[in-house]
């Protein structure tokens, strides 16, 4: 489990988190909305050891990893892949060669075993035969696949994804949320993301929760999410009523 507990961050003169109290349920998808620069991509790079907060407790699976360092924050990292938000692939690498990367130089791997877990990974994704591929001959799609099976090729136990649809179209945005959950059933990893992709992100989550101001306004499973009373969150996820206009929520996955 992922538990924030009194997060406090100020980066210059902003206090962009001002006591995020937050529990992210294992084995789910958790997803973090609230508008732009409210802090959800600094939330994330709390909950993965990137940036440590001046108060509060950040425990993840029993360690509490705010104030942790060195040896002890890389032991707890291995539990977690993270997906930027441009995929961040290696450009003069080719995809297998960007896929691989990590196993080689994080669990020492090589030959027969470093192909077979990416190539698997490869088709998972939906990009069986590309591996030789360079990341500018891809589409934006085709990147985030790639950026995803780098990340799954880990096996980790909690996926982060920044904005992970950001840039593409809306087909395109579809197909890479229904490969998130279809591989977060498969494997059964935790996964939190950020998203503006209201409402679609409803339909796809078992979570939702809310930045604002600094802390969590709101966090529930989908469905009892968008009940919500709160004036200024319906707002920010009904805009103008396009929401119920497209007939959503779904209910989360059990
Ligand atoms: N390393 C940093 N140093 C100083 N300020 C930072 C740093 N990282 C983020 N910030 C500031 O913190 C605030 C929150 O940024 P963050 O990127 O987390 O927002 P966000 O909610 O993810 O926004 P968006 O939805 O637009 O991606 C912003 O004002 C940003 O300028």
């Amino acid at each position: 489990m992922i538990k924030l507990v009194g997060v406090e961050k100020t980066l210059g003169k902003q206090a962009v988190l001002r006591g995020v109290d937050l529990t992210i349920p294992t084995g789910k998808l958790t997803t973090i909305i609230g508008r732009s620069g409210e802090g959800k991509s600094v939330l994330l790079k709390h909950i993965i050891g990137l940036m440590q907060p001046d108060r509060g407790e950040v425990w993840i699976d029993g360690t509490d990893i705010a104030r942790l360092k060195g040896q002890a924050l890389n032991e707890v990292r291995k539990k977690f892949a993270m997906l930027f938000q441009g995929a961040a692939l290696f450009d003069s690498l080719t995809v297998f060669e960007n896929v691989a990367f990590p196993l080689r130089e994080k669990l020492r791997l090589k030959g027969d075993t470093v192909t077979r877990r990416v190539e698997e990974k490869l088709e998972q994704v939906g990009l069986k035969g590309m591996g030789h591929k360079f990341p500018a001959e891809l589409s934006g799609g085709m990147r985030k696949r790639a950026g995803l099976a780098r990340a799954l090729v880990m096996e980790p136990e909690i996926i982060l994804f920044d904005e992970p649809t950001t840039g593409l179209d809306p087909l395109m945005a579809k197909a890479i949320h229904d490969l998130i959950v279809a591989m977060q059933q498969q494997f059964g990893f935790t996964a939190v993301m950020v998203s503006h992709e209201i409402p679609e992100i409803f339909g796809i989550s078992d979570y939702v929760a809310m930045l604002k101001n600094g802390r969590i306004a709101e966090m529930a499973p989908s469905s009892e999410f968008v009940k919500t009373t709160d004036e200024e969150i319906r707002e920010f996820i009904f805009v103008g009523g396009t929401v119920t206009a497209k007939g959503l929520p779904t209910a989360p996955r059990s």
